[in-house]
């Protein structure tokens, strides 16, 4: 183990475990950080660790820099900070102190011991973590990390905690248990969303002060800092198995953390980045097995979260309402509701299993899991522009297939600069967003837009002759983007041989394959019997007011995996229908005599436009 004064300490390995400890924590020296001297740089704190005697250092963002590996972030000690960014570290003290006494306000669990000054106080939640690590140490044999630690008193001559500690003792111990970074520190889990948006300007921290800050904390003799996930309480709702892309880009991303704080309800589907914007996370100090969820204690009251002019159902109504915006929401997405003024049908007849997908893909089918483990990072294109305005600049947009009117190759942009879509884009072709490895950031890039999360409610209701359908209670304008249609990817083989109802909620994906019927074996359709969200229950209308594209970010074009965006296709009042058509090539049927003819594999349109065509293919 590399020590603060740069020179090697090895531990006598004791056992064949202890000789495996070893192996994990002698790291090597660290490389020098380049940095452009002249340039001024922003610089933001993102979190904090405790090392080895109760000694904070700070992790610093860096916009715009990063290394090969895309790691974005250093450390810095106080006296570093107070020197180079000293607002920004009195920034981050206040919120830190802020949320310290909030959280000890409010926990249930929590104590607050009347009297104590918690700005003065090292840190409250420190001692609580020693308290509550006492007991669990009590109930359980050592963690890899605690054996560290305990190895490390060894070496340094001190007592090794035991359950019996005295309160004498227990100075010394807390410390030490406080190097256990990852169960003992408040964490800025919203830092992704937040990153520029309050930054203070400073020089660049020169080769040798990054070099020393990192070395100085890797040798603190805790493993790598912020690996977090686990204890987030958000992440650890991960409810399904499924395959995700996200966990494909934080398994090969490696150490971005802002990723990997990102508040990922399900597993499955999203892409680190999109997923950023939801609630901040807030690690607990306390060991697993307390039942102290921060979510609870940071999220406002349950009645200040009630969307106003929401309309209120039946009880079962309310109840799925709740469970499908809690998912949207755990992707910053507005509410669903159910409504049925028309007969007594209470809901959507569903699978129970059914689970809600805001957005993206379930990836779990066996053949495209495969697909999509495989996908290596290095194949996306990475746009290195921090505006993207320039579509035949951003390396993203080059490869798009979308030109200016005089197909000059020139690639034009599909949206407009407030986020709406310009409809310039034919039909089949893909519009190519910039996605999570670009330099540029979700909520700011002219060309991530479908990515955004859904800002406008939406109600599911009984129609009152095409079962249920969606409308919101907003006005929507044109070039809106509405949402996806998740679900599971399936291989389009396997779609091609549903039938009957079990086809409803199939949606095949035709983008570059064309018309090509005969070469389905590289198609995909997205299922959404058991996930998928309310744009399931968009009905067919022959004079439409929604209209579907398809755009990429979380795959790329190669894979055939777009996504199916919705977009509004003209300004649409609140409380309209949204329908699209479900087959824009379909041949009109003209005279009020072949309206009776309805082709085969079609049904009777119920649209009731003008200019309905009297069937529908479904
Ligand atoms: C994807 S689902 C749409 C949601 C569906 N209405 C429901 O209640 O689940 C497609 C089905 O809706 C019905 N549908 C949609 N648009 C229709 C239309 N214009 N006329 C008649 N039936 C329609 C058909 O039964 C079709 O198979």
């Amino acid at each position: 183990m590399q020590n603060a004064s740069g020179t090697q300490d090895v531990f006598e390995p004791e056992d064949e475990e202890d000789q495996f400890n070893d192996d994990i924590f002698i790291s090597s020296e660290s490389e020098p950080e380049i940095f452009e001297e002249d340039l001024e740089w922003q610089v933001k704190i993102v979190g904090e660790e405790i090392k080895d005697r109760n000694q904070v250092v700070y992790e610093v963002g860096w916009p715009g820099w990063e290394r090969p590996d895309r790691s974005r972030n250093t450390w810095a000690t106080p006296e570093q900070a107070d020197c180079d960014m000293p607002e920004e570290k009195q920034r981050w003290d206040s919120k830190m102190a802020r949320i310290r006494k909030s959280l000890a306000e409010k926990s249930l669990d929590v104590p607050v011991w009347s009297g104590l000054d918690l700005l003065s106080e090292s840190d409250y939640l420190r001692s609580e973590a020693f308290e509550e690590k006492l007991k669990e140490r009590k109930r359980k044999p050592l963690t890899l990390s605690e054996r560290m630690d305990s190895l490390l008193a060894k070496r340094e001559g001190r007592n090794e905690m035991s359950p019996s500690t005295s309160s004498g003792a227990r100075r010394q111990t807390r410390s030490e248990l406080n190097t256990h970074r990852s169960e003992s520190v408040v964490s800025d889990a919203s830092s992704h969303s937040t990153l520029l948006t309050s930054s203070s300007s400073v020089r660049p921290p020169s080769s040798s002060t990054s070099r020393s800050t990192r070395s100085e904390h890797e040798s603190s003799g805790s493993p790598r800092p912020r690996n977090r996930g686990s204890t987030s309480s958000i992440n650890s709702n991960a409810s399904t198995n499924k395959t995700s892309l996200a966990d494909v880009y934080n398994s090969r991303a490696g150490t971005s953390t802002l990723s990997r704080q990102a508040g990922i309800p399900s597993s499955s589907t999203k892409t680190p980045l999109a997923s950023g914007s939801s609630r901040p996370s807030v690690v607990t100090p306390s060991p697993k097995g307390k039942e102290r969820a921060l979510p609870k204690i940071l999220l406002p009251p349950r009645h200040n979260r009630t969307v106003p002019g929401r309309p209120r159902g039946l009880p079962e109504q309310e109840k799925m309402s709740e469970r499908w915006s809690k998912s949207a929401a755990t992707e910053s997405a507005a509410s669903i509701d159910f409504v049925n003024t028309v007969d007594d049908e209470k809901l959507p007849p569903i699978a129970d299993d059914f689970q809600y997908l805001e957005s993206g893909y379930d990836y779990t089918h066996k053949n495209i899991s495969q697909l999509i483990n495989s996908l290596d990072q290095g194949v996306f294109t990475r746009c290195e522009c921090r505006r993207c305005t320039a579509a035949h600049l951003c390396d993203c947009q080059q490869s798009s297939e979308i030109f200016d009117e005089e197909y000059k190759r020139r690639q034009v942009f599909a949206y407009s600069d407030e986020g709406l879509f310009l409809f310039n884009v034919p039909g089949g072709t893909e519009v190519i967003e910039c996605n999570h490895y670009c330099q540029c950031e979700l909520d700011r890039c002219p060309n991530r837009v479908a990515q955004r999360p859904r800002k406008f409610p939406v109600t599911i209701f009984k129609t009152e002759n095409r079962g249920w359908g969606v409308r919101s209670n907003k006005d929507i304008q044109s070039g809106t983007i509405l949402g996806h249609y998740s679900g599971k990817l399936i291989p389009r083989m396997e779609a091609e041989s549903l039938e009957g109802p079990d086809k409803m909620y199939c949606f095949d994906i035709d983008g570059r394959e064309g018309l090509n019927e005969d070469d389905l074996s590289a198609a995909y359709s997205v299922d959404a019997r058991h996930c998928g969200n309310w744009t399931r229950y968009l009905n067919h209308s022959c004079s439409p007011n929604v209209m579907v594209y398809l755009a990429v970010w979380a795959t790329i074009p190669e894979m055939r995996m777009p996504n199916i965006v919705f977009v509004a296709l003209k300004d649409i009042p609140a409380n309209t229908e949204f329908a699209f058509d479900y087959d824009p090539l379909a041949e009109p049927l003209h005279s009020a005599r072949d309206r009776l003819g309805i082709p085969e594999g079609a049904r009777k349109c119920m649209c009731g436009a003008d200019n309905c065509r009297g069937y529908v293919r479904v």
